[in-house]
């Protein structure tokens, strides 16, 4: 089956082979500026009695560009959340760089944006107040810290729930706060660790659509770990996948299904699903 990995056309490559496996040159590739650098990065978390314990990332190196939608996939353990921490400021490398948005990134900031698993609201705020936290802080004025919360609210949904509290919502309306919580700061880059992966499937497809129609409209550059191979078919531009312990960059491709169907149920359908499917499971247990 021949699929087209570039965007531009330029290159007719396959699945399945080796070495052109690697991510098109820049040449190829239509996103903006690189905002995030890792350079030949090794994570070793200490081992308690501050030496250096199991290494747990090796020799990695991945630059994204401006407006990439990023999708990293790998079994369990081989260092996604890690790599994301890393990015996000929250751990420092053993050796190597990471560089986000120019500057060696080295703690939480407003310009990067990031959604877990479990939604981590306030449990004492309600939803609004939730989602006007990162505006306070910015000291955006009351009237229009409202305005603007109230905006992402309904962007994302939740415009009839904004007085309750957290635990009146359900999982996929937590995440749907996280979510505009998170884009209230106006983020650059969104990092997303398994953000669907406790929601039923219903719920998984439509914030599936969601967050996809908000990258296409913000422009948002999105790192988003999965383990879903649907997901990642449906949602990346590009697909990563993280192999070994410790883990390195097995595959890094163009995803060549992108934007060819508006849902997952739908690109299930598409004729070149199973293949597509079958090579990113075949990369995965390499
Ligand atoms: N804070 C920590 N201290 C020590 N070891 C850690 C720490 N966090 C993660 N690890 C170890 O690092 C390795 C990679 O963990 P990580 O959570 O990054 O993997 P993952 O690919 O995201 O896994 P999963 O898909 O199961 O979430 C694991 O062996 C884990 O035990």
């Amino acid at each position: 089956m021949a699929l087209n990995f570039a965007r531009s056309g330029s290159a007719e490559l396959e699945w399945g082979r080796g070495p052109e496996e690697a991510y098109p040159s820049e040449a190829d590739v239509p996103w903006g500026e690189r905002l995030i650098s890792v350079d030949n990065l090794t994570l070793a978390y200490s081992n308690g009695r501050g030496k250096p314990g199991k290494t747990v990332l090796d020799g990695l190196s991945l630059d994204i560009r401006e407006g990439e939608f990023v999708v990293v996939l790998g079994a369990s353990g081989c260092g996604k959340t890690s790599l994301l921490r890393l990015l996000a400021g929250y751990e420092r490398p053993t050796s190597g760089a990471v560089e986000v948005l120019g500057r060696p990134s080295s703690g939480p900031s407003a310009e990067v944006g990031v959604v877990f698993q479990h939604a981590n609201l306030f449990p004492w705020l309600t939803i609004q107040r939730n989602v006007e936290f990162g505006l306070k802080m910015k000291r955006v004025g009351r009237a229009e810290r409202k305005r603007l919360a109230s905006g992402y609210l309904s962007q994302v949904g939740l415009s009839a729930a904004a007085d309750y509290l957290p635990y009146q919502l359900s999982g996929g309306m937590k995440q749907r706060g996280a979510i505009a919580r998170s884009l209230a700061s106006e983020p650059r880059i969104l990092l997303m660790d398994e953000p669907f992966g406790a929601l039923d499937a219903i719920t998984r497809e439509n914030l599936q659509t969601l967050v996809k129609s908000i990258w296409r409209t913000t422009g948002l550059t999105v790192f988003f770990i999965t383990h879903d191979v649907d997901e990642a078919l449906y949602l990346g531009s590009r697909i990563v996948v993280l192999n070994g312990s410790p883990g390195q960059i097995g595959t890094d491709i163009a995803n060549p299904l992108f934007e060819r169907e508006d849902s997952v149920t739908r690109l299930r359908s598409h004729k070149d699903y199973a293949a597509a499917r079958d090579h990113l499971l075949k990369r995965l247990e390499s």
